[in-house]
């Protein structure tokens, strides 16, 4: 036996090649728009790439155009690192990593949404983390949900930093990258409107029921402060109703594209994904 591949392997390879080169060529063209992007965006301040709505977008067009065999999970990483190092292209940042029980989901988490090209800075408290967002405004923070304490405290101004994402943005059982984190990150300019706002209100009987009757859900709680998220289609009067009282002050600590749940047929022959919440979410 020569070492030579048989034809029919080599026709593959050769389709495969063919393949790889388009794919490798649409990313060169893709980068040639960055200039054009920077320039009609007005991207030279800090922070003004990010466009979680249209990543949002993406990704739900995405998830819809999926099929065969391919993970949708490694679709999902690969736009991901696109999109994450285009962001950078514009306007370079890093992410800070508040600190989680488990590290290494959190280092999964960062490295799947944001990619390689951008510096990751994993932080002593979610504090610490928001304070670099705070700094330059130029960085995201990532904080996990089962962070304890009021960490959502300096997110209230509304110029200011605020929770723009809720991650994974994919939930599909089993996945990686799976920890639930916020994304923190500077104001955002002409952000389209989110489907999820995430709120916090004084402590009180019967709001976490009032919350979840309106398919709302409490997030912590800390300081006599419950954090929840509700949404958008929910007001606050809706919310005082089932409470059956005045709320007071309820603060704005962000808001976010609701992320995509999708569920995926495991028995053989017939493994499909089945956006559960795209088809809602993209109307
Ligand atoms: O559409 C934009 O505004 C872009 O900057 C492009 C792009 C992308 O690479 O697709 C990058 C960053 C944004 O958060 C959204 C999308």
């Amino acid at each position: 036996m020569n070492g030579a591949p048989p034809d029919q392997l080599r026709i593959i390879r050769q389709r495969i090649d063919a393949l790889d080169e388009t794919v490798h060529r649409s990313l060169i063209e893709r980068a040639g728009i960055i200039a054009e992007l920077i320039r009609v965006k007005g991207t030279s301040a800090p922070g003004a790439a990010f466009r979680p709505d249209r990543e949002a977008d993406m990704m739900r067009r995405l998830v819809l155009r999926h099929e065969s065999d391919l993970p949708l999970v490694t679709v999902e990483h690969i736009w991901r690192e696109i999109i994450s190092t285009f962001t950078a292209m514009q306007a370079p940042y890093g992410v800070a990593t508040a600190p989680a029980a488990d590290p290494l989901a959190m280092r999964d988490l960062v490295r799947f949404y944001f990619g390689f090209f951008v510096s990751v800075h994993a932080c002593d408290s979610a504090a610490d983390a928001i304070a670099l967002v705070e700094g330059e405004g130029r960085d995201l923070a990532l904080v996990p949900l089962e962070t304890e304490g009021r960490w959502w405290r300096s997110l209230t101004a509304p110029d200011g930093p605020g929770v723009f994402a809720r991650l994974p943005f994919i939930e599909e059982e089993g996945r990686p990258a799976s920890l639930p984190a916020y994304v923190v990150g500077p104001p955002l300019k002409d952000a389209a409107p989110a489907d999820v706002q995430l709120l916090a209100t004084a402590a009180r009987d019967g709001l976490h029921a009032a919350i979840s009757s309106l398919g709302g859900r409490v997030i912590g709680e800390a300081e006599g402060e419950t954090l929840f998220e509700l949404q958008v289609s929910a007001t606050l009067d809706d919310l005082a109703r089932e409470l059956g009282a005045p709320l007071g002050d309820v603060l704005a600590i962000g808001q976010f594209a609701q992320p995509i749940r999708v569920v995926v047929d495991r028995t053989p022959e017939l493994s499909s994904a089945t956006p559960d919440s795209v088809a809602s979410a993209s109307s």
